[in-house]
C-alpha cells in the first residue's frame, strides 16, 4: 500500500486555481520533498490531504483512507505541522503535549519529551510568551510525539536556527528509517536536497517534475570551460551532448550533458592550456523550473 495516492486531485478556490489535478504517488519511509515558488498549491495540497479541504475534483487516499471521507481514520494515523502554528496562549508546552496525547487516548509524552529536548525547547513558559522559533519547535513536537505513519510537514524548518534546522533533518531522517513516511513542503531546496529521496516541484498550481533525487542531480548539465593554445580544429557546437557553446577568441565555455568521454575523445588532438568541467548544482536546475517564463507541461508529460 502506498502512503500517499493522488488521483486527478485539483482544488478550485471559486475561480482560483489552488491545484490543477495532480497524480502523485508516495511510498512508505519515503521522504518526498514537495517544493515550489509562493503560491506553487503546496499549502493547498497539504490541507487537501489533511481533509481540511474538499477537493474539487480526484481523490487522495493516505495509507489507503480516503482523505476526505475517512478524514478521523487520517488524523489519527498522520502528524501535521501547519505553515502558520496557532497555540493556545495560556497553557505551557508540556501541558499541550499532555492534553494532545490524552485527546489520541494515551499519556505517552515520552518521544515528544525527547525531541524537545534535541530541540533545545523550554517546556515550562506559556505559549504566548513564545517566539516563532519557539512556537515553531512546538508544532513540529506535536507533529512527532505520537509517531506517526506519514507525516505531513509545511515549511517545517520556517524561523529556526540552523543548529535546530539540522536536528529537524536528523530526526526525519530517523522517521525515515523506521519506515514511516514524511511529505515535506518547502521553498528551501538545500534543505529538501539533503534528506529527500525524491523531489516534486509545482508551479503554479501544476507538477512540473518528480524524480528520484539522484536522477535528478545526474541528468543535470555540467559547466564547461576550456582555454586552447591554439585556435581549435574541432567545432564542439555539434558534439551531441553540448548546448549554449560559445568560443570568443581561445576561450570555449558550453553545458555539457553525459558522460565526458565524447568530449575528451574529441579534444585529443588540440592543445589546451585549461579545461574545466563543473556539475550544476541543484539550485541553479530548481532556479530554471522556478522562472515565470519556464515552460509549464501539461500534467501528462511529467513521470
Ligand atoms: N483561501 C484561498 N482563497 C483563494 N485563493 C487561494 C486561497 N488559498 C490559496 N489560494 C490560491 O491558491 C494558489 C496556491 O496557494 P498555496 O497557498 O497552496 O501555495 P503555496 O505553494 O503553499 O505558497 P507559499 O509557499 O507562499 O505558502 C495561490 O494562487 C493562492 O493565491
Amino acid at each position: 500500500m502506498n502512503a500517499i495516492e493522488t488521483h486527478a486531485l485539483s482544488k478550485l478556490y471559486g475561480t482560483n486555481l489552488g491545484l490543477h489535478p495532480l497524480d502523485l504517488t508516495v511510498r512508505p519511509g519515503e521522504i518526498f520533498g514537495f517544493l515550489g515558488p509562493n503560491g506553487a498549491g503546496k499549502t493547498t495540497t497539504i490541507r487537501t490531504l489533511m481533509g481540511f479541504l474538499r477537493p474539487t475534483s480526484g481523490t487522495a487516499t493516505l495509507m489507503g483512507r480516503d482523505v476526505w471521507r475517512e478524514r478521523e481514520a487520517v488524523h489519527a494515523r498522520v502528524g501535521y505541522l501547519p505553515g502558520d502554528v496557532h497555540l493556545p496562549r495560556d497553557l505551557s508546552a508540556r501541558e499541550l503535549l499532555e492534553r494532545s496525547a490524552r485527546l489520541r487516548g494515551s499519556r505517552d509524552v515520552s518521544y515528544g519529551l525527547e525531541v524537545a529536548s534535541r530541540l533545545e525547547l523550554r517546556l515550562t513558559p506559556q505559549l504566548g510568551t513564545l517566539s516563532k522559533g519557539n512556537r515553531q519547535k512546538v508544532g513540529l513536537v506535536l507533529a512527532l510525539m505520537h509517531r506517526p505513519e506519514v507525516l505531513l510537514l509545511d515549511e517545517p524548518t520556517d524561523g529556526l536556527d540552523p543548529l535546530a534546522q539540522e536536528t529537524v533533518l536528523e530526526v526525519l531522517r530517523e522517521t525515515s528509517a523506521q519506515g514511516r513516511t514524511v511529505f515535506l513542503s518547502s521553498h528551501v531546496l538545500r534543505e529538501v536536497e539533503r534528506v529527500a529521496d525524491r523531489v516534486a516541484i509545482l508551479r503554479q498550481g501544476r507538477l512540473v517534475r518528480v524524480d528520484a533525487l539522484n536522477v535528478l542531480k545526474a541528468s543535470l548539465p555540467q559547466h564547461l570551460e576550456i582555454r586552447f593554445a591554439a585556435p581549435p580544429m574541432v567545432n564542439l557546437t555539434t558534439l551531441p551532448g553540448m548546448s549554449k557553446a560559445h568560443l570568443a577568441g581561445l576561450n570555449f565555455t558550453g553545458l555539457w550533458r553525459g558522460n565526458p568521454e565524447a568530449l575528451i575523445r574529441a579534444l585529443a588532438a588540440e592543445s589546451l592550456i585549461g579545461f574545466s568541467l563543473v556539475p550544476s548544482s541543484l539550485e541553479d536546475a530548481f532556479l530554471e523550473e522556478y522562472r515565470p517564463t519556464a515552460q509549464v507541461p501539461e500534467p501528462s508529460h511529467v513521470a
